[in-house]
């Protein structure tokens, strides 16, 4: 038997070292691992949610931000769900290559997913080089939620996640986008799942 209602595919895009892995831990795992390393290719982690009556599972590609793995980053882009565009706010550079990593989402996934902008590393207020209004326009400009988060002090990062839960819980209610409960035993075959948690919404 199922343990869940829907199986969601949410990706994690973005320059190296802005994050993404952090954000992924935070919320699967409630930790901020210390010397965290770069990702190699992609990993993935799994946490089950409630969402309203039904229980949702997210399966959450973490993909290396590291130009030499990208051909295989972009793979995984067409069965997402979801597209979350990570940069790191104390670094213009990772703010300045969005425009890239927009190009990708045109080119490899559905126009169906949702594509979330995250503004991570908002703890370190010092450091700041992208202000929230950098943020702000240009998710509007891309049609693109925004969520400022900090992986470090766990800031908006159940939030981030939970919010695509629910979102694409009330798109698959109404048949806007279909789960992907049915090919969670392929993916399963090839990839070690690194965690399986379960939390309530607050
Ligand atoms: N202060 C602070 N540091 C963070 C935060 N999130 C991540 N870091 C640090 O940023 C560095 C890179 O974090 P990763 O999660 O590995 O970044 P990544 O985007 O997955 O990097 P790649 O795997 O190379 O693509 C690590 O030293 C983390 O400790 C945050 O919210 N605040």
């Amino acid at each position: 038997m199922e343990d869940y209602k829907y199986l969601f595919k949410v990706v994690l895009i973005g320059n190296a070292g802005v994050g993404k892995t952090c954000l992924v831990r935070r919320f699967t795992q409630g930790l901020f691992p210390p010397g965290q390393g770069a990702t190699i290719g992609v990993d993935f982690m799994i946490k089950t949610v409630q969402i309203g009556d039904d229980k949702v599972k997210l399966q959450i590609w973490d993909t290396a931000g590291q130009e030499r793995f990208r051909s295989i980053t972009q793979s995984y882009y067409r069965s997402a769900d979801a597209l979350v565009v990570v940069y790191d706010v104390t670094s213009f550079e990772s703010f300045r290559c969005l425009p890239d990593w927009i190009k990708e989402i045109e080119q490899y996934a559905s126009n169906k997913a949702i594509t979330v902008l995250v503004g991570n590393k908002t703890d370190l207020i010092e450091d700041r080089e992208v202000s929230l209004d950098n943020g702000t326009n240009f998710a509007s400009t891309h049609e693109m939620r925004f969520l400022e988060t900090s992986a470090k002090e766990a800031d908006n990062v159940d939030k981030l996640f939970l919010d695509i839960a629910e979102e694409l819980t009330k798109r698959v209610q109404v048949h806007e986008v279909e789960d992907s409960k049915d090919e969670i035993a392929i993916c399963s075959q090839n990839h070690t799942v690194s965690a399986t948690y379960n939390c309530c919404r607050w």
